[in-house]
This record gives C-alpha cells, structure tokens and sequence, in this order.
C-alpha cells in the first residue's frame, strides 16, 4: 500500500525497506518525525493480512497492538487501477471494508488514499472518498502519492491536529528507538526482496551475529545469517558464484554505511533453517516475538491495508528444489568488504572498500553453482508450483 514509503518520507530519510512484494514490514517501526512544533511518532505496522503461518500471526498481532495503543490511527488504503476501465467508478476493497469495521479503537482515524499517480481521472476521487465516508467517520481523508510526496505535508499537519498536548519525547535528532543492528538486517532482507522472487524474500529472515562498532571511529564489522527454508532457496540466494549473494552483500552494506556514516564490513552466511516461519521458538530467535515494544509510545499509526488481488504473489511460485538434493544445513558464506581490513588492526587507513570479495569457503563451490542453475531454471517455468508452502495468501 506504501505505509513504508510514507513514513520514510515524512522523516526525509530511506529509514524503513521498501519492496513491491507483499508483507515487506515484519515488525512495527518506529520513526519520529518533526514537523512545525508537533512531535509525531510514527508506526509503520505490517500490512494486516490472512496469515498462513506463525510469522504471519505474529506480523497481524503486531499491528492490531499498535492500532490499540495509538492515539490516532492513519489507515491507508490505495486507488485501484482504472486505466483501461474508465466507465468503472472505483470502490472500496471489500477487504478494506471489513477491516474497517473491525478496527476497534477509539482514536481518531484518517483515510490515506495512496498512489493517485496511478489515475489519470482524478474526477475518480470524489466518488471513491464519498463511498469510504460512508464505512466510517473518519477524521480527514487525504488522497496521496507517498512516492511522489505529494500530500505528505496534508497527512503530517492533518495527524498535528489529532495529538495530545505533551512534550517531546525524543530529541530533535532522533529518527527512531530501533538499533542500528535492526536495521542493518533489515537492509540485507531488503536486498533478498528486490533481488529474488515469489516465495523466497517470504521465507527469508535475517539475524545479526556480531554487530562490533569500535568507540574511537574505525570499520563496523557485521556478521548475519541469512536464514532460509529449504536448500533450493539457498541456492538462489548465493546464485552461480555466488553472484547474488555477493549482489546482496554489496547493496546492503550501502545502505548500511549511509545509516551509520561509516566503511561497514559485511560478512553474510546462509543457512536452512526448516519451516522457521512456522516454530514460535525461532520468530522469537530471530527477533519477531516481543520486539513490538515500542508500540506502546507510538502516537501516531500508520495501519493496515490489504493488498490488491492482482499483487498477489500466488502464480507466480515457483518450484524450488527438494531438501534431498543439498548438502545438509551447513551454512554457507561470504565476505562482503575489503579484503585488507584486518580486525586487529588500526582501521582508520582502510581504503578502497568498494568491491565485494568472496572468500575461501564453499560459497561458489562447483556444487552450489550447479545448484543455482537448476535453480534458476526452475525458476523460470512459471507452471511450477511450489506445493505445500506458498507465501502468504495476501487476501
Ligand atoms: N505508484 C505508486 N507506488 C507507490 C506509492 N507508494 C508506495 N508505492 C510502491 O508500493 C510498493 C509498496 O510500498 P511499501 O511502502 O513497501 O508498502 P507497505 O504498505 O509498507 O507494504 P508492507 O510492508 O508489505 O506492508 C513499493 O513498490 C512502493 O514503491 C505511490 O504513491 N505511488
């Protein structure tokens, strides 16, 4: 729907990861955004959907949390597609509808219609905004392009008038209560989103193993795990070579480096971890039970959404691979950094940190290169089907 996108733009900054695929979001985010003399704190929640799995329970109950405890809830919603069918006045997603009306909170709720670059009669609005006014009482409906950050100022002075009178409660050059660590895994999986597809950017999670950043200055060096559920997967994500992993790493790191303003040291593994989505013990391993804590201070609720039928993922599965031809659940690695950084060592004359390097483990092996070619030819039969695990139904 784009509640990540208007969130990032309402802080000026690419704070949260952005992908077309479907249950970007995973856990609440928080994001402190200033505008005029109001404080915002902002919730970007994940979108709320029909969940297959514990991970998706898990991502549903974080944003009916949030809606609970926010003091104004800013649902967004986007135009359906009307190119091609301009006789068609567009209607509410009966999804949304129900959603509505489900909402239980007694904030004050804003209707976000996002993405109106996407039609081209904007006489379309007006009957599609009068028939949500009939769902709802709804405190303002705002058309918006988040995209284009055409109407973000609308929304922030619009959700200004709804806050209690309080003080600040972050400083001026605060942006969020995450940890950086959060975010560095987060930018690795967004990196998995843009580069893979279908079920796999759904069955990755991303755990940071050691997150050092030296006091006096100097290189972050990372360590994360890539997990992912099924050995086909891993395939695709280290690719022939281990050209996409390397892709990955090398992205990701960017976007860390500018998050935290220094040369960072990726060091990526990927490893199976079966059915991770669907074990309680691992979502709270990897982060995605009792992470939700911020929620409590949000003021401000960026909620809800159900996505368009025809951005669904499913037909777009794909078959995999069978756990039977891997080599178990040894994980593999890659270092993404220069090769010359040397931990114990004064790292202040690092240098040329542009390239990404593999090392000496099995990462582009023989074995694992065939396995990705298989891989990717499966990948592209668009007949196949992954069986019994597809991503999350989105409806
Ligand atoms: N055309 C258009 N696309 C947009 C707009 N806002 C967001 N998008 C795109 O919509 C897709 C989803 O955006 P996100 O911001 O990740 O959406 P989200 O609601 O946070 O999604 P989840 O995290 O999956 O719940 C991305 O490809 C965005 O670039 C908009 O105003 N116009």
């Amino acid at each position: 729907m784009g509640k990540s996108t208007l969130l990032n733009a309402a802080l000026g900054h690419p704070l949260a990861i952005v992908s077309p695929t479907p249950q970007t979001t995973r856990d609440a985010i928080l994001g402190v955004a200033h505008h005029g003399t109001a404080e915002l704190i902002l919730l970007d929640t994940p979108g709320l959907h029909r969940p297959m799995t514990e991970l998706g329970r898990a991502m549903n109950e974080a944003a009916r949390e949030a809606a609970r405890s926010a003091d104004l809830v800013l649902f967004m919603v986007e135009m359906p597609f009307t190119q091609g069918d301009k006789a068609r006045i567009p209607q509410p997603h009966p999804g949304d509808v129900t959603l509505l009306s489900d909402l239980g909170t007694e904030a004050p709720v804003i209707l976000i219609l996002n993405k109106i670059d996407r039609i081209h009669d904007k006489r379309l609005l007006l009957p599609l905004m009068a028939a949500f006014g009939k769902l709802r009482d709804f405190a303002a409906i705002i058309p918006l392009s988040a995209l284009r950050k055409d109407g973000v100022h609308e929304v922030l002075d619009e959700a200004a008038k709804h806050l209690p009178e309080t003080p600040w409660q972050y400083g001026a050059e605060e942006m969020t209560d995450r940890p950086t660590r959060f975010f560095a895994s987060e930018y690795v999986r967004e990196q998995i989103l843009r580069a893979t597809k279908a079920e796999v950017p759904h069955a990755c999670a991303v755990q940071i193993d050691r997150f050092f950043e030296p006091a006096g200055g100097g290189v972050v060096h990372i360590d994360a795990t890539i997990h992912v559920e099924r050995p086909g997967q891993k395939a695709i994500i280290i690719g022939a070579g281990a050209e996409m992993l390397k892709r990955i790493g090398t992205q990701a790191r960017g976007r860390i480096e500018e998050l935290v303003g220094r040369q960072v040291n990726l060091k990526l593994w990927v490893r199976v971890s079966p059915d991770w989505r669907k074990s309680s013990r691992d979502l709270e391993q990897l982060g995605y039970r009792g992470a939700t804590g911020a929620s409590s201070e949000a003021s401000t609720l960026l909620y809800a959404q159900l996505p368009d039928d025809t951005e669904a993922p499913a037909g777009e599965i794909v078959e995999l691979g069978t756990d039977d031809e891997d080599d178990g659940l040894e994980p593999e690695g890659i270092d993404i950094g220069d090769d010359d950084i040397d931990e114990g060592q004064d790292e202040a004359g690092v240098d040329d940190h542009g390239d990404a390097a593999s090392d000496d483990d099995e990462a582009g092996d023989d074995d694992e290169a065939d396995e990705a070619d298989e891989a990717d030819e499966a990948d592209d039969d668009d007949d196949s089907t992954e069986g019994d695990e597809p991503a999350e139904d989105t409806q």
